[in-house]
C-alpha cells in the first residue's frame, strides 16, 4: 500500500510538474469552449510537436472524459465547429436548474417517503413513471426527509481522479472546519469543491453560518436552489449559468463585513494549481468588490491539498502557510495505508495566521511558541531550522551540508548535492527544472528560459552528474 501511495503521489506531481504547461494569459486569443466551458491552453516541451500551442478542457484530464482537442494554429472547419456543439450540447446535464428544482419539488411535496427513489446511476431522483427507463440501474429506495438532507451520503461519489475526484470528508473533519469558522467568526461560507461542508452547514440548526456552493456536480442542482448553489468549473472560473450564478453569488455575499466570510476550497488533487490559483483571485475580487474590504486584505481560504504540493501553492500564494492538521477523508482509500501508519498526507493551506486556527492537545497537537502555531507530537520544532519543519512521518532530522531538515528515511548525496533516498538514481532527477535541473525552480522561472544554450547545459549538467556518481 506504501507503494501505490507513493505512485499516487507522483501521479498528483506529474499533473504539476509534467512537461506541459498551463498557459493564462491567452489575452487576443479566441479561446474555444469544450462542454466544461472555455479550454485551457497548454504547451508541451517533449515530443514531436514540442513548442505548440494546443487547447484542451480545462475540469477533464482524461480524452476518454472529455475528448476536446485543438491546436492553436489548426483552422477549424465549419463543419467540425456545428460537430463541436452537438458534443458540447449532448454533454450537458439533461435539465435546467429550474427544471430540476421543480422535479425536486415534485419529489419532496408529492411522492410518499415509502415511494420516493434515486437513480444512483444517473444520480436522479425519480418521479413516478420513470422507473422503467432506469430499470438496470441502481436504486435507492425509501428515501426519508432526514436522507435528503444529506445528499452527499446519497449520490454515488464520483471519485474517478481525472475528473470529479469526490473525495468526501469524515464527520470529525467536516466539524472541525465548523467549529474553526465560527471560532474565527465567520458567518459567510464559499464551499469551491466542498459539498459536505456547504451540507453540513446548511443542516446547523443554531444558523450562525451560510454556504453558498460552487461545484461541477450537477446532482446538487436539484437539492440547492440558485441562492445556495451555482454549477461552476474551478479551473476556468466559469459559471454554467452565467451572470445569473454570479448575482446570486453577489446577493449571497451582499450585506455581511469582509471578514466574515471565508472559502472551504477542496479541488481535485491532479489538478493545475495555476488554473485553480485564477479562479481562486477571480472570486476573491468578487469577494472584494461586494463587501468593500480595503485593498490590502485578502479573502480568507482553507484550502486543502496533499502536503508535497506545499511548494507550488506557496509559489501562487506567498501568504499562505501549511497547517500540521491532518484531514480524513471518508473514501479516500488511495490514502488508507499510509493513514494508518503516519496520519493523512492530506493538509490545509491558509492565509489565516495559524495562531488562530486550534489544533486539539486531544489528537497529539501542540502550540509552538516560536513558530507561533500548532504543530503535530512528531513535528519537533528545530533550532537551526528556526521552524517546525516535519511536513509527514517520523520527525525530520537536520542535514548541516542541505541546510535544512529532511525526512530520516533520506541521506546526504554527495553527487547529487541533498538529501536523497537510499539507493535512488543520481542521475535521474525527479524534480526540479527540466531546462537546466536546477531543483529550486520550474521550467517556467528557468532563467536559461528560450535560451539555445539551455539544452547544451542541461545535457552537460546530466553527464557531470553521472560522472561524479561513477566517482563515488
Ligand atoms: C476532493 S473532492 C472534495 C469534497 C470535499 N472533501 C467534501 O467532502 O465536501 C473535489 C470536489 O470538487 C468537485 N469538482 C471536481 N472538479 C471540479 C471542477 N472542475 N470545478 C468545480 N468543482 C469540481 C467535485 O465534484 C468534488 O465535490
Ligand atoms: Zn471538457
Ligand atoms: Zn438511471
Ligand atoms: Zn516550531
Ligand atoms: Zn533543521
Ligand atoms: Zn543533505
Ligand atoms: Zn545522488
Amino acid at each position: 500500500m506504501l507503494q501505490f501511495t507513493k505512485y499516487i503521489k507522483k501521479k498528483i506531481m506529474a499533473a504539476n510538474i509534467s512537461d506541459t504547461d498551463v498557459i493564462i494569459d491567452t489575452e487576443g486569443i479566441t479561446v474555444p469552449e469544450c462542454a466544461h466551458g472555455p479550454a485551457l491552453m497548454f504547451v508541451r516541451y517533449s515530443g514531436s510537436d514540442a513548442g505548440r500551442r494546443f487547447f484542451a478542457c480545462s475540469a477533464f484530464r482524461d480524452r476518454k472524459d472529455c475528448s476536446f482537442f485543438q491546436w492553436c494554429d489548426e483552422k477549424v472547419s465549419q463543419e467540425k465547429l456545428e460537430m463541436k456543439k452537438v458534443i458540447n450540447k449532448s454533454m450537458q446535464p439533461k435539465y435546467s436548474h429550474r427544471q430540476y428544482r421543480e422535479r425536486f419539488q415534485l419529489v419532496l411535496k408529492g411522492i410518499h417517503k415509502n415511494e420516493r427513489q434515486l437513480c444512483r446511476t444517473c444520480g436522479l431522483f425519480l418521479l413516478p413513471d420513470e422507473e422503467k427507463e432506469h430499470e438496470d440501474h441502481d436504486i435507492l429506495n425509501k428515501i426519508n426527509k432526514a436522507m435528503l438532507k444529506l445528499p452527499s451520503q446519497l449520490f454515488t461519489p464520483l471519485d474517478n481522479n481525472k475528473t470529479y475526484a469526490q473525495y468526501l470528508f469524515s464527520k470529525k473533519t467536516v466539524a472541525f472546519v465548523l467549529d474553526q469558522l465560527k471560532s474565527l467568526n465567520k458567518t459567510h461560507v464559499i464551499c469551491l469543491g466542498a459539498p459536505r461542508i456547504h451540507e453540513a452547514i446548511m443542516n446547523e440548526e443554531t444558523g450562525t453560518l451560510k454556504s453558498y456552493l460552487l461545484d461541477l456536480d450537477f446532482r446538487y442542482m436539484q437539492v440547492y436552489g440558485p441562492e445556495n448553489f451555482s454549477r461552476y468549473n474551478m479551473f476556468n472560473h466559469h459559471f454554467f449559468d452565467g451572470e445569473r450564478s454570479v448575482k446570486f453569488l453577489t446577493k449571497f455575499l451582499t450585506g455581511c463585513s469582509h471578514d466574515q466570510v471565508a472559502m472551504v476550497f477542496d479541488p481535485p488533487f491532479g489538478g493545475m494549481v495555476e488554473a485553480l490559483s485564477v479562479s481562486i483571485r477571480k472570486i476573491s475580487e468578487l469577494w472584494k468588490s461586494v463587501t468593500k474590504a480595503p485593498t490590502d486584505l485578502t479573502l480568507s481560504i482553507l484550502w486543502f491539498f496533499p502536503y508535497f504540493m506545499e511548494k507550488r501553492i506557496i509559489d501562487s500564494f506567498k501568504d499562505f502557510q501549511m497547517l500540521d492538521y491532518k484531514v480524513d477523508y471518508d473514501n479516500h482509500t488511495l490514502f488508507r495505508g499510509d493513514v494508518k501508519k503516519h496520519g493523512s498526507p492530506v493538509r490545509i493551506f491558509t492565509n489565516i495566521h495559524p495562531q488562530k486556527i486550534k489544533l486539539s492537545a486531544d489528537e497529539g497537537y501542540r502550540f509552538c511558541a516560536v513558530c507561533k502555531r500548532y504543530s503535530a507530537k512528531e513535528n519537533i520544532h528545530c533550532d537551526v531550522c528556526d521552524s517546525c519543519p516535519t511536513k509527514y512521518g517520523a520527525t525530520y532530522r537536520h542535514c548541516f551540508k542541505c541546510d535544512r531538515c529532511n525526512k530520516p528515511s533520506k541521506e546526504h548525496c554527495e553527487v547529487c548535492r541533498t538529501c536523497q533516498l537510499k539507493g535512488h538514481s543520481c542521475d535521474k532527477p525527479s524534480q526540479g527544472c527540466h531546462i537546466c535541473g536546477a531543483l529550486d525552480h520550474k521550467r517556467r522561472e528557468c532563467p536559461e528560459k528560450g535560451s539555445q544554450k539551455a539544452s547544451k547545459r542541461k545535457r552537460k549538467w546530466v553527464e557531470n552528474r553521472s560522472k561524479k556518481k561513477m566517482k563515488c
